[in-house]
């Protein structure tokens, strides 16, 4: 298990749900530093070494938010294996593995408001990093509800950077690089923050290819045309099509393992944190005004007694509503809540039902009035027999 940078830190009970503010604006520090990348890319290597070269100067605060990872190789300020146990989850809800981790975020993410106060007071005591390592399954992090909530949640309050974790050694397979390259793309795009791509493993293999790749169409189509693959045509048009977006793209060779090149990463990151403030925060900002507004509105009782209107009796035994338990909100892979998936199942066989019956009912009407109408038609033509 990961040690325990301070315990005290890591209590989340004398936290209150209100103290988590939107109304303070975008904070300077900490600088929230989101870690992505594909599995096995080395994301937690990569946590542990960017501590080491950032801890005299901006003395970081630590995040895991892997709740499927045995140990990490750092200690933590906050652990997500603290807050929930991702294999009793699983057992409890009968997951898959990636299911767990799925629910076992969400269920963390509930928790999101305690989550930031935590890192805001970080700020405050010094803190000037906050780096955040995330699951090695990266779609769960980047296409989920809860990635999304943490992203944009962190955002609204403190400058956010996203650092892409790349394998040289693997993306030499040019449509491996390929897909590393679409899928960062895809990130870029979604979080709207400053990226940077640190190619990792620089102690196994040079990344300068890489970087030719992003800049010579030609270098990347001669090392396409050297490897047989049905998918060539596609990669080769989603090469042109990624042209823009190498241009915007930071990248930065590093060794997790051995440290090298995070002096020169460490510029990268502060270079991200200026292009934060100078074209991001406007964007957070607005939506932080936006949402403050959102929640004003919700929560604002009537300010005089004539705009609360007179009561009036309802007629009906109306009770308080269950008291609100979190975990509940995000739980959404099937089986999860089995009490409530059943009532909803019940309401959707009656409602099934209901529609079933009435089809029937206006079958059996049509019927009725297609046989009544013949009928008389009969009785018409009979009559008309029968005349002399
Ligand atoms: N040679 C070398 N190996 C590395 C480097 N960075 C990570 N590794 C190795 O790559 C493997 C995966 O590293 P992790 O840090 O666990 O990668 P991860 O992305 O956190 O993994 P998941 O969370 O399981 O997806 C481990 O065996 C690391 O020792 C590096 O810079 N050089």
């Amino acid at each position: 298990m990961a040690a325990k940078a301070s315990s005290s830190e890591a209590s989340l009970d004398n936290i209150k749900l209100e103290a988590l503010s939107l109304s303070e604006g975008i904070q300077d520090a900490p600088v929230c530093i989101i870690v992505l990348g594909m599995a096995g890319s080395g994301k937690t290597t990569f946590t542990r070494s960017l501590i080491q070269h950032a801890q005299e100067k901006f003395n970081p605060y630590v995040v895991n938010l892997d709740p499927a990872c045995r140990e990490v190789p750092y200690a933590t300020h906050i652990d997500i294996r603290d807050t929930v146990n991702y294999k009793e989850v699983m057992k409890q809800y009968q997951l898959g593995p990636n299911g767990g981790i799925v629910t076992a975020l969400n269920m963390f993410t509930t928790k999101m408001a305690k989550f930031a106060e935590l890192v805001r007071r970080a700020g405050q005591r010094g803190h000037k990093w906050c780096i955040i390592d995330t699951p090695g399954q990266i779609e769960v992090f980047t296409w989920s509800a809860s990635g999304n909530i943490i992203t944009e949640g962190l955002a609204t309050m403190f400058p956010t950077i996203i650092v892409y974790v790349m394998d040289v050694v693997r993306s030499a397979c040019p449509t491996t690089f390929m897909s590393n390259m679409l899928y960062a793309c895809s990130i870029l795009y979604k979080t709207r923050l400053p990226f940077l791509v640190a190619l990792n493993k620089i102690d196994l293999k040079d990344c300068s290819f890489v970087q030719e790749w992003m800049t010579d169409f030609e270098v990347y189509q001669d090392a396409l045309e050297q490897e047989q693959s049905f998918v060539n045509n596609l990669t080769r048009t989603m090469s042109l099509t990624l042209d823009t977006f190498y241009e915007n793209l930071v990248t930065c060779g590093v060794s997790a393992k051995t440290g090298v090149g995070f002096a020169q990463l460490l510029k990268h990151v502060l270079d991200c944190v200026k292009e934060y403030e100078k074209d991001y925060k406007p964007v957070y900002e607005k939506m932080r005004k936006e949402r403050l507004a959102e929640q004003q509105a919700t929560l604002q009782p009537a300010s005089t007694v004539e705009d609360s209107g007179t009561a009036v009796p309802m007629g009906l035994d109306l009770k308080d509503p269950p008291p609100y338990s979190g975990n509940n909100m995000f739980l959404m892979a099937p089986g999860l809540v089995p009490q409530q998936v059943d009532s909803e199942e019940q309401e959707d066989d009656t409602e099934t039902d209901g529609k079933a019956n009435a089809e029937e009912q206006n079958f059996q009407t049509f019927v009725q009035s297609h046989l009544t109408a013949q009928q008389s038609k009969r009785n018409k033509f009979i009559q008309e027999q029968q005349k002399p």
